[in-house]
């Protein structure tokens, strides 16, 4: 059997990260949505008992067992005792280090087409527990549309209806410059920032209120959600970001924000904003070598389940 999955890359349109963990890791609160665009997933089935094969069209990401889709695949075999052989071709478009979850998404992307190339059953509270081991970010891909993410990355819940309507189908634009952030770099800026006395992290009780007075108040746009405790630390250490982001709301009135840790950021497009002039824009201050995609907020509005 041949499947062929669509791997979406993600937006954080808010991220409060609201304090570090006795495992090392922190709690955060987040609206995360996935996008039109993204990579596809290429699995098949093959004869040899066991053997996990991985192929990729950019060069510059690694094949080996540091690959999420390896890594889902060995999830995958340990759970379910699966032994057959497998062949995937990841077909990549999402840049990594980017804060858009290209490795996550193509982690959730191969735990779904093993289930279908294997034939296994598996239950969705097992795909959540292979996602979560698999990596923080991943188990929001397990829902197609907007979500509520909290804990480390692992508790994921549908956004009501209430907020989903006001997210998807909004059209937005991302745009990264030719670095990239890694994300072990950025929560270690926020302990960093702590341990010298700064409040880096958000007060959880207060980005709750906010976010349920977002949802209750049918009138308040997507944009008045947007926010993100890196910024602060990325727009500090990296100064092409603000620069950008200063440049573009004064040629086209139009506001940039982070996504995740970083480098990419992204803007919401109101129907009256020309998207290629915003692209311009960000190639005037970044070079051509800066990647700009204009996509939309996905989402079927499915309830997500565990
Ligand atoms: C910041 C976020 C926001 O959605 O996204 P990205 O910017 O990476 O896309 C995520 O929390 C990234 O999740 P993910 O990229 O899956 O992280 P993991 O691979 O699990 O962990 C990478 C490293 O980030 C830190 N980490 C990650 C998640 C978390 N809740 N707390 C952490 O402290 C840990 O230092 C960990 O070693
Ligand atoms: N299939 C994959 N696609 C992208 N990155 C991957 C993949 N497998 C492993 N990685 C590694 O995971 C790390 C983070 O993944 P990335 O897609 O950049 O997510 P983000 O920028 O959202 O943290 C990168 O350092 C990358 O090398």
């Amino acid at each position: 059997m041949q499947v062929s999955l669509f791997s979406p890359a993600k937006l954080n349109l808010s991220l409060a990260i609201t304090g570090r963990r006795a495992d090392g890791f922190h709690d955060l609160v987040s609206v995360v949505a996935p996008l039109t665009w993204g990579d596809t997933l290429h699995a098949e089935g093959t004869e040899t008992r066991g053997e996990t094969l991985l192929t990729c069209d950019d060069p510059a990401l690694a094949t080996d067992e540091t690959n999420l889709v390896r890594k889902a695949a060995g999830l995958f075999r340990a759970t379910t005792g699966w032994q057959g052989g497998v062949r995937f071709r990841l077909e990549k478009r999402i840049p990594t280090g980017a804060g858009l979850g290209g490795g996550s998404s193509n982690a959730v992307a191969a735990l779904r087409a093993l289930q279908r190339v294997s034939g296994c059953v598996v239950a969705p509270e097992t795909m959540l527990r292979m996602a979560a081991a698999a990596g923080s970010d991943c188990p929001l891909f397990l829902a197609d549309g907007p979500v509520i993410m909290r804990g480390r990355g692992e508790r994921v819940e549908a956004l009501p209806e209430s907020g989903a309507r006001r997210l998807v189908g909004r059209r937005v634009l991302v745009c990264k410059p030719a670095f990239g952030i890694a994300t072990a770099w950025a929560y270690g800026r926020l302990a960093d920032g702590v341990a010298r006395g700064v409040a880096a992290y958000a007060a959880g009780e207060k980005v709750e209120d906010g976010l349920q007075r977002w949802l209750q108040s049918e009138n308040a746009p997507a944009e008045a959600l947007l926010n993100n405790t890196f910024e602060q630390v990325a727009f500090a250490k990296f100064v092409a970001l603000p620069t950008l982001a200063a440049w573009v709301e004064a040629r086209c009135g139009v506001t940039l924000h982070l996504s995740g840790s970083g480098s990419a950021c992204f803007a919401l497009l109101g129907p009256e904003v020309d998207a290629t002039h915003v692209a311009v824009c960000v190639r005037e201050a970044w070079g051509a070598s800066a990647l700009v995609v204009e996509s939309a907020l996905a989402g079927n509005g499915a309830p997500v389940r565990f």
